[in-house]
C-alpha cells in the first residue's frame, strides 16, 4: 500500500473533525473520498500531505522517493501575473530542482497545456489552472497525488478532459491518486475504490462499483416502446418519454430485463439511480 492513513483523528477547538480515519491507496489506484461539505475531506488531505498535524494516528507513504507526494488543496495556488512556464520554474526552484526550459515544457505537455502560450495565467480558464496545478504537483515526479475537489468550477468538457488526465496518470505513471468530491457521479466515473465520509468518520468503503450498486434503489430503463410494458405494473414506476424510472434493487434487474424482452421491449440503456439518503446513512 503506498498511501496509508491509520486511525487519524483531529479536533479543532473542541470540534471533532476526524475520528479514527483509515484510508489506503495503492500504486495505479484512484481512490475517491466522498463527503458532504464539512465532512473532513480537506483536513484529511492536508494531514496526508503533511500540512496539518493529526492529534493521533499515523500517515505513511510507503515509497522510497525524494518527493513521495504532491497535491492540490482546494484550488491551485498560482502566481496569476506569471505565465505557465514561469510558474513551473518558480515552483521547481522552491523544490531545489534545476529543470531546463524543455523539461518545463514537457511537464506542460504531460497535463495537456499549450507550451507556446505566454500570457499570464490569470487569463487561463479554471480547467487550465487545475491542469497547471497538477503539473506543479507533478514536479519531481511524486508517486502519490492528492487532489482536493479537482472538478469544482469546471464545465462538463473540462471535467471529462481532467478525468482522462487523472486516469492516464494512474495507469501510465502508476501514481496512487486520492481524490475528494461531494459529487458521487464525478467519483464513480474515475475511482476504483471509494470511501464515504460523514462528520469526520468513514462510514462506507469498498470498490466504487459495489458502493454504487449497494446504494441503488432505483434504475432508469430506456426503450422506445417502454410505456407499453405490462410487467412494469408490478413495480413502482414513473414514465418520462421513453424512460421508465423503476424502484428496484440491483439483483431484481436481470429478471425485469428478461420480462421486458419477452414483451418485445428491448432496453437501450439501464442506469442506476443512487439513493443519497441510503449512501450517507
Ligand atoms: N483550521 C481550521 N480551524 C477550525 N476549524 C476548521 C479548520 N479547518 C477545518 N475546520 C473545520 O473542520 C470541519 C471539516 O472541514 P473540511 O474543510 O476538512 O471539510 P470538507 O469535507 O473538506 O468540506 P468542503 O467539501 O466544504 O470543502 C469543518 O467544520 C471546518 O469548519
Amino acid at each position: 500500500m503506498i498511501i496509508s492513513a491509520t486511525n487519524v483523528s483531529k479536533t479543532y477547538g473542541g470540534l471533532q473533525v476526524l475520528s479514527a480515519v483509515n484510508i489506503q491507496c495503492n500504486a495505479g489506484d484512484i481512490c475517491g473520498v466522498l463527503g458532504a461539505n464539512g465532512a473532513g475531506k480537506t483536513t484529511l488531505f492536508k494531514i496526508i500531505l503533511g500540512l496539518v498535524k493529526p492529534d493521533s494516528g499515523l500517515v505513511s507513504l510507503d515509497v522510497n522517493h525524494i518527493k513521495p507526494i504532491g497535491g492540490i488543496i482546494e484550488k491551485p495556488a498560482l502566481y496569476e501575473y506569471l505565465n505557465a512556464v514561469q510558474n513551473l520554474k518558480i515552483f521547481s526552484k522552491m523544490q531545489g530542482l534545476k529543470l531546463s526550459y524543455a523539461e518545463l515544457c514537457d511537464k506542460l505537455q504531460q497535463v495537456g497545456l499549450n507550451t507556446d502560450r505566454r500570457d499570464p495565467v490569470r487569463n487561463y480558464s479554471m480547467g487550465m489552472k487545475q491542469r497547471l496545478g497538477i503539473a506543479i504537483a507533478l514536479l519531481n515526479n511524486p508517486k502519490c497525488l492528492v487532489l482536493d475537489e479537482p472538478f469544482s468550477g469546471l464545465d462538463p468538457l473540462g471535467i471529462s478532459a481532467l478525468r482522462k488526465l487523472i486516469i492516464d496518470l494512474a495507469e501510465k505513471e502508476q501514481l496512487a491518486i486520492l481524490i475528494s468530491s461531494h459529487i458521487i457521479e464525478e467519483l464513480s466515473k474515475i475511482c476504483n475504490s471509494m470511501y464515504v465520509m460523514k462528520q469526520g468518520e468513514i462510514i462506507k468503503s469498498g470498490l466504487a462499483q459495489d458502493i454504487i450498486l449497494e446504494n441503488t434503489t432505483s434504475f432508469s430503463f430506456s426503450a422506445p416502446n417502454i410505456k407499453s410494458s405490462k410487467s412494469l405494473n408490478q413495480y413502482n414506476v414513473i414514465f418520462k418519454g421513453e424512460i421508465a424510472y423503476v424502484t428496484i434493487t440491483t439483483n431484481q434487474v436481470p429478471k425485469l430485463i428478461q420480462e421486458l424482452s419477452e414483451e418485445h421491449i428491448y432496453i437501450t440503456s439501464c442506469i442506476p439511480e443512487l439513493d443519497m439518503e441510503k449512501l450517507f446513512q
